[in-house]
């Protein structure tokens, strides 16, 4: 245990007043989320674990009286409304945890809101690592995710474009929370806010100068079918005039930087405000889409082909024509090549640099990720992390594109290849309720003509 939690928890979290007083109570003084604030952060991860259980589950929701309370709800079934409502009134009150009302303090001191974040954080962390298991302490995080998608609505969020312009602690820090496509240098950055492009992050009033979610788009002819020519192009001299090149807007990195707001959706609702910050500068914009990685294609294949040769049914993966262009493509292993010689081959990224190798490798490649993208599932949902975010959000599977990132990492990552999540702004909310409810992917004919390929060729 932790030396004086007891008696600090008991002194600062303060009890939930009476019902009936519940709206004559002053607050307590500032003072006692400032100490809980100052004794938090002073614990180690272990300490805080311990900490949040005990505050989780001694502060929370007074089960006794919420229960005899129900008893008497039940009593009063047969009498008139106005006495049913009155009691139901008195349980959703007594359903409120003490620690929420601490919560609410909390964030009204400098700096509290960030502090929340931040201790969700630490939950987020604690559940995901299975260090305790306690309800309560999944209680606690629902709680405060509540508090914190409230506080964080769309509403109270700024929207701030970044230039070259913006102050260099803002730019250094989007340089820092680059996820997607590491910032190498400041010609880099520059040319990621410079002439055809675009930077935008959401702010909010309690957290100043951090941003919250970073999005990267560039304005190009049409959609964008490779990286390189976004993060690779040396900066374009000329500055933005020639309107008539900018059809299309490419969200080519999105990433957010606050580990405690997961699960509020901010990047869902900065990539629907850009869209409209985009219609009102260029009104013929009619071209709205992402080019996205596939994080963890190489590795899912790499299994699969390992349970097929497993199964004996290695050679169902690949037509007996590619089995032999395959073969005569790495005419180095004596005779006919097998799931690991395949295996092997997509181990390296030798194969990218060979015309041929990668011309019989394309159509292959192409309908198992088609497959990995939408049929591989995790309860139900796309099992691609980045593809279920912009599922959710309501844009359509459009294009899978052949020797998309070049980069090392990309070809280690998914053989080069990337996918264009196109958002069709008319049907975006059709498409994320059929996704969230019915588990359907929108996708194009492009994307369902390989993955009935991988179906034919596999016997799926
Ligand atoms: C993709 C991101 C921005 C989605 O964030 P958000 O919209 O807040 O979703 P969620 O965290 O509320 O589920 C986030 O998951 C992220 O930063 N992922 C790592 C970088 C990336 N783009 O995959």
């Amino acid at each position: 245990g932790v030396p004086g939690m007891d008696e600090i928890l008991a002194r600062v979290v303060a009890p939930l007043p009476s019902y009936e007083t519940r709206d004559k109570s002053p607050p307590p003084p500032e003072s006692n989320s400032l100490e809980f604030m100052h004794f938090y952060k002073s614990l180690d991860k272990e300490d805080k674990v311990g900490f949040l259980s005990k505050l989780s589950q001694d502060f929370g929701v007074d089960h006794r009286s919420v229960s005899e309370l129900s008893v008497k709800l039940l009593d009063t079934q047969l009498r008139d409304q106005a006495t049913i409502l009155q009691v139901e009134d008195r349980i959703r009150y007594n359903l409120t945890p003490r620690y929420k009302q601490l919560l609410g303090h909390i964030s009204r001191v400098e700096g509290g809101v960030k502090f929340l974040v931040d201790l969700r954080a630490d939950l987020l962390e604690i559940i995901a690592s299975k260090t305790s298991e306690s309800p309560h302490i999944r209680e606690l995080n629902g709680t405060l995710k509540g508090l914190l998608s409230e506080w964080f609505s769309v509403g109270l969020l700024r929207l701030e474009r970044i230039t070259w312009q913006s102050p260099c602690e803002i730019l250094q820090k989007i340089s820092q929370y680059e996820a997607v496509h590491p910032v190498r240098n400041w010609t880099d950055l520059k040319r990621r806010v410079g002439p055809y492009r675009r930077c935008y992050a959401f702010t909010h009033a309690a957290m100043p100068g951090e941003p919250l979610v970073v999005l990267h788009v560039a304005l190009t002819e049409d959609i964008a079918d490779n990286i390189q020519s976004i993060v690779r192009e040396f900066a374009t001299l000329d500055s933005e005039e020639d309107v008539n090149k900018i059809n299309a807007a490419i969200f080519y990195s999105i990433s957010s930087t606050q580990a405690g707001l997961q699960g509020v959706e901010l990047g869902n609702y900065l990539i629907k405000r850009v869209v409209r910050e985009l219609q009102s500068e260029f009104p013929h914009m009619a071209q709205f889409s992402s080019l996205s990685p596939i994080p963890g294609f190489s590795s899912w294949l790499q299994g699969l082909l390992a349970q097929y040769r497993k199964e004996g049914r290695g050679s169902d993966l690949l037509s007996e024509q590619e089995w032999r262009e395959v073969e005569q493509a790495v005419d180095s292993t004596p005779g006919p090549p097998t799931v690991d010689s395949l295996r092997k081959l997509i181990g390296t990224s030798e194969w990218m640099h060979s015309e041929r190798l990668s011309g019989v490798l394309e159509p292959v490649l192409m309908r198992l990720c088609a497959w990995y993208l939408y049929g591989e599932k995790r309860r139900g949902y796309a099992l691609n992390p980045v593809a279920n975010f912009h599922l959710q959000n309501g844009a359509t599977m459009w294009r899978l594109n052949w020797h998309a990132d070049s980069s090392p990492r990309g070809v280690a990552n998914s053989c080069g290849i990337m996918v264009n999540y196109r958002y069709f702004l008319s049907e975006t909310s059709k498409n994320s309720a059929l996704y969230l409810q019915n588990k359907v992917i929108a996708a194009s004919e492009q994307v369902l003509g390989l993955v009935s390929q991988f179906q034919k060729n596999s016997k799926l």
